[in-house]
């Protein structure tokens, strides 16, 4: 008989509902976008509300699109956008402030005292660099800014939460004793988590002056938190991933060196490393894989890049050269190749493997011939170049070569980025049969809860081929190509004092 099983996907750029069976078939969908709010250079908001209202209405698409009864559904997933941050008073469920979204540059002040201080210690106890791109300096920003927040906070009436928390407390009652909980692979994204213990660290909330009473209770990623109030009426909620895990998690990533890329708003490569964690020291992240009820946890290495898919939307939104996304592949094609035109996209700085504040947006390469079609192949390539630059260390880091790309996310509908991966990588990428592995994953990791799924191996048996692209580029093309991407970058770094 079949079963069915719900995901909740709250990404970046948008929120998505989708159900599927119990043999991973996608049986519905919806999506939603919400607002992308800019109120300074470097500043990057949510409203949390409005986040909350398109979750419930996506919800309800989704079922009615199904033709099931929401009481059919076994269990729902949680998957979602990481480290963006969210403080709301627990009495009245209001934020105190806009959802501070993790690619929001605004603490670069607090981070570098930290980092200078205690940069090595929160980095062995963390995973991570300290960066604003992680939640604490988030955090400490809204305690220090937003009036009574921090009084509030101390008598533990002012709440934080990334996302996964947020609509989970919302889910399982709000202000009616919501639960206020996270899981690991969100956790070991605010700088606060010990990444041995997997506990809030005491240490590291000091450092931070980030009060303990605000923080949600750390569980598994894979155990029943609670069952739903209001919408999904009685439903469990069995299963909660950052996305980017999710993703890993949905690409059946079991083994240690199984790896994946997910294109999205950016761009993100884990590498699942098993139950030993490995400290890069080479500008990769270690973060935890997932943690499956009382089993051992699974460590990744990562390498984030803030910006792939942001930079069609930005050639869509701020330029205005295509009208929609899938129109960037048509521009591409018309030209035969980039025509010497880089473009490196560190609208806020670069992250993996480089880390630079200092670098902004640059194209570089363009003569009188340039036009609109190369710079739109030069944005595709960026993706591609960023990924090759993540591959190499990620090689280096691990011992191990990858020798073919699992690929997952909204941009591998385009052809030709996902050939140019190939060809910048001389390895195939392969895209697997359902490509939102990403609300897959919370699927996988709700239903194996409750007993849809009996194993992870059981869950390797729904992973197919889809497509499978091979490089076709001549040796001597790729290292001149890759040799001019390197010398874009440098031109990229050291723009900012
Ligand atoms: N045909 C396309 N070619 C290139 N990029 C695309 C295409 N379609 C969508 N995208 C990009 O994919 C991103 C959306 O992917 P998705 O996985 O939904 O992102 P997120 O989870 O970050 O919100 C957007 O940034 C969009 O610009
Ligand atoms: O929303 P996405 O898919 O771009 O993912 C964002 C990441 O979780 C940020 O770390």
């Amino acid at each position: 008989m079949k079963k069915y099983i719900g995901a909740i996907d709250q990404g970046t750029t948008s929120s998505r509902f989708i159900i599927f069976d119990n043999e991973a078939n996608i049986i519905a969908k919806d999506q939603l976008e919400h607002e992308q709010i800019y109120p300074k250079s470097g500043w990057v908001e949510h409203d949390p509300i409005e986040i909350w209202e398109k979750t419930q209405k996506v919800i309800i698409g989704g079922i009615s699109k199904s033709g099931i009864f929401p009481n059919d559904l076994e269990t729902v997933g949680i998957t979602n956008q990481r480290e963006t941050t969210i403080v709301w008073n627990r009495h009245t469920g209001k934020p105190y402030y806009n959802a501070i979204v993790w690619q929001d540059v605004r603490t670069k002040d607090i981070c570098k005292k930290i980092e200078e201080k205690y940069g090595e210690l929160i980095n062995k106890k963390t995973g991570l660099k300290v960066n604003t791109y992680f939640s604490a300096s988030k955090i400490k920003w809204i305690l220090d800014n937003i009036k009574g927040v921090r009084e509030d906070a101390e008598k533990g009436d002012a709440i934080f939460g990334t996302i996964d928390t947020w609509i989970l407390w919302n889910l399982t009652g709000g202000v009616r004793n919501g639960k206020h909980i996270t899981e690991p692979t969100n956790a070991s994204r605010t700088l606060l988590m010990n990444i041995d213990t997997l506990e809030w660290d005491e240490e590291l909330l000091k450092i931070f002056d980030i009060p303990q009473a605000m923080l949600p209770e750390i569980k598994s990623s894979s155990e029943v938190y609670g069952k739903c109030k209001g919408i999904l009426e009685n439903i469990s909620i069995g299963g909660i991933l950052g996305d980017q895990q999710s993703a890993l998690f949905g690409q059946t990533c079991f083994e240690k060196g199984d790896a994946k890329n997910t294109y999205g708003t950016g761009c993100f490569l884990l590498t699942n490393t098993g139950e030993n964690k490995i400290l890069s020291g080479n500008g990769l992240l270690t973060t935890v894989a997932y943690k499956i009820g009382d089993n051992k946890v699974h460590y990744a290495l990562e390498g984030s890049i803030a910006i792939a898919g942001a930079l069609v939307q930005w050639l869509r939104d701020n330029l205005g050269i295509i009208e929609n996304s899938s129109q960037i592949e048509e521009l591409a094609e018309k030209v035969e190749d980039n025509s010497g035109v880089f473009f490196v996209p560190a609208f806020s700085g670069l992250f993996a493997p480089y880390w630079e504040d200092t670098a902004r947006g640059t194209i570089v390469g363009m003569t009188r011939y340039t036009n609109k079609n190369h710079i739109a192949r030069a944005a595709l390539e960026s993706t591609a170049f960023q990924t090759r630059d993540v591959i190499e260390v990620m090689e280096k880091e691990t011992g191990v070569k990858i020798k073919e790309l699992k690929v997952d996310g909204g941009m591998v509908v385009n052809n030709l980025l996902m050939q140019f991966q190939s060809d910048i990588l001389n390895v195939p990428v392969i895209k697997p049969r359902v490509t939102e592995t990403t609300a897959l994953g919370a699927a996988y990791a709700a239903g194996l809860a409750v007993n849809v799924w009996s194993s992870t191996d059981e869950l390797k048996k729904h992973w197919s081929i889809d497509k499978k692209f091979k490089s076709k580029m001549k040796e001597a093309k790729r290292k001149d190509l890759y040799k001019n991407w390197k010398k874009a970058i440098d031109k990229s770094i050291g723009w900012i004092d």
